[in-house]
């Protein structure tokens, strides 16, 4: 925005027919704008020709300016400072800029010898807003075995797209229950679909993609979860859902136990983000009791094919999938019959239709029928009548998953309310100042700390170990963190909605974050184990686990 104006030049488009106003030292045309208004016309004309950054921020978040400004703004004063130059590459971890908003911060020295001690990496450079507790503490200064540069590297790559492709969006395409595939391709082009698989390395082998931050062969499970949780700072399970939720627990059953030729046939159009594929095993009837599936696949006498009939319900992403990874049940021996087919839409004999849901809407929530569908047995992941280990395996990642958003949507409730109690003034008072206020950001965030200190930890235990070991060992923990996750993000929500009060009743606007994500807590809480489930799993397979160990009760 080149053209800059004096403030007596804004002064005069103070009417109706020519209405400009100032913000944080930019200047907006709102004279068409103000009829469209939703506060209403009367409002800006009260501060029109004026400075108005103080009323604007009472009402408004910054995500507001982001998708209005190509639109209305037309310069800025000549008091304002010149943005500095941006970096032509992604800044390197040690050199990220501070954004506008952001305060300097002088950084602590460190003893001399922390260096000599292997255990103590040197902290990363100071990143985000450094509101204490809003994002996890490496971003802060603190120290952290876990992460390094490459790490910081990947923040920055995906926070710089969030913040200037996604987030401005988010409402809206939540709103339309879709968002845009050019998004969902860009997942596959940035090398994000590649490195949510999972897997211990990057794969290589399967897609010509690279994440433009990481080298390929120091990619990690932290980078994994790194991504997902930054993705997750949209404040919408609709949106993460819609780019990992069928994706990300759909796509490592066939590549980790899918025939070569099928892997290869199929496994490079989906991690370029051009075909799309769901996990499908719940059914109307049956979900965390998964011996009881009934959706059946029947051998053809030649043994070349399966034909599936069934339902299955709640199937994320469905309506836009080419491809399904189907428990199926191809025996009646309970968990010892069901197997794992990979079916195609273009099969024939594949219907969906979408399902209206509480929450997540954005996520393409779905009902599918199979009628007839011969499959060929080619498309059999594992082996046959032992589909139960498949899904076993699948679902460490899939809780793994749930688990890191619901931390970071803990994390959005707990920064969207302690933004908006600086700035409420109720009572004569920040809403800050208020003891009661200050105990319940007390409370959201020793509950995200606890969830995200287990979370690392046993994100290391899963580097460190097989899938097989990790299913066997970490089951139960995993199991445990699920039910832990979740009820922090259920509690967190409440919580953050009484401090927005009747904001986060009303959909949109500054509460808007936190209505949607009020709404999205069961579809976190009851998929992938409910808490109940959860819970009576962690013990079970814990004592299971330690038994074996030789544990002494
Ligand atoms: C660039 C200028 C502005 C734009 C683009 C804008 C945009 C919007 C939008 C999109 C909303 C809907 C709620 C939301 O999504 O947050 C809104 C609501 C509102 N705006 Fe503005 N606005 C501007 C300036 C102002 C100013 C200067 C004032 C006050 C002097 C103001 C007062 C309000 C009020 C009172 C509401 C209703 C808030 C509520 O529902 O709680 N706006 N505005």
């Amino acid at each position: 925005m080149s053209q800059t104006f004096k403030s007596a030049d804004v002064a005069s488009h103070n009417k109706g027919d020519s209405l400009w106003i100032i913000v944080d030292e930019d200047v907006y045309d709102v004279t068409k704008f103000q009829d469209e208004h939703p506060g209403g016309k009367k409002i800006l004309q009260r501060v029109g020709g004026k400075d108005a950054s103080k009323q604007f921020w009472k009402y408004h978040n910054e995500g507001i300016l982001k998708k209005f400004q190509p639109k209305l703004q037309i310069g800025s004063l000549d008091s304002k400072p010149k943005p500095a130059a941006k970096p032509a590459a992604p800044a390197p971890p040690s050199t990220v800029a501070p954004s506008p908003r952001e305060e300097k911060f002088e950084t602590l020295p460190t003893p001399a010898d922390a260096h000599e001690d292997e255990e103590v990496q040197a902290t990363l450079d100071p990143y985000g807003d450094l509101i204490p507790f809003a994002d996890p503490s490496w971003y802060q200064t603190y120290h952290t075995p876990y992460f390094n540069e490459t790490h910081a590297a990947l923040r920055a790559e995906v926070r710089e797209w969030m913040e200037e492709e996604i987030m401005a969006n988010v409402t809206e395409w939540d709103e339309a229950k879709v968002v845009p595939d050019a998004i969902y391709k860009a997942m596959g082009e940035r090398g994000y679909l590649a490195g949510l698989l999972g897997a211990h390395k990057y794969p290589t082998h399967l897609t010509n993609a690279r994440v433009k931050s990481v080298p390929a062969e120091k990619w990690d499970l932290f980078h994994e979860m790194l991504l997902t949780d930054e993705l997750s700072r949209s404040g919408s399970g609709g949106f993460v859902w819609n780019l990992i939720g069928g994706y990300g627990i759909g796509a490592p059953p066939v590549v980790k136990h899918g025939k070569p030729a099928l892997v290869n046939r199929i496994i490079p159009e989906i991690l370029a983000g051009e075909k799309r594929i769901c996990l499908a095993i719940t059914e109307p009837d049956a979900g965390s009791d998964v011996a009881n599936l009934t959706c059946e696949a029947k051998l053809t006498k030649d043994g070349k094919h399966y034909i599936v009939n069934g339902e299955k319900k709640w199937i994320t992403n469905g309506i836009w999938c080419d491809y399904f990874t189907t428990a199926v049940r191809t025996s009646d021996k309970g968990m010892n019959g069901l197997s794992v087919l990979l079916i195609e839409r273009s099969m024939g004999g594949v219907s969906t239709r979408r399902m209206d849901c509480q929450g997540v809407w954005s996520s393409g929530t779905t009902y599918v029928t199979f009628e007839d569908v011969k499959v060929p047995v080619e498309n059999l992941i594992g082996k046959p009548n032992q589909g139960f280990r498949v899904i076993m395996t699948n679902f460490n990642h899939e809780r793994i998953g749930i688990i890191i958003q619901c931390i970071r949507f803990s994390r959005v409730c707990y920064e969207e309310s302690i933004k908006y109690a600086n700035k409420r003034r109720t009572f004569g008072q920040k809403l800050i100042n208020h003891p009661v206020i200050r105990l319940k950001l007390a409370h959201m965030a020793r509950q995200i700390e606890a969830s995200y200190s287990w979370l690392e930890s046993l994100i290391y235990q899963c580097q460190k170990m097989t899938d097989v070991e990790a299913m066997l060992k970490l089951g139960g923990a995993i199991a445990g963190l699920k039910a832990q996750s979740t009820t922090t993000f259920e509690f967190c929500a409440r919580e953050a909605s009484q401090i927005f009060g009747g904001l986060s009743y009303s959909r949109g606007g500054q509460g808007g974050k936190i209505e949607r994500l009020y709404r999205d807590v069961r579809a976190y809480a009851i998929p992938g184990g409910s808490e109940e489930i959860m819970l009576d799993l962690s013990i079970r397979q814990s004592l299971r686990v330690h038994k074996a160990m030789g544990m002494k009760l």
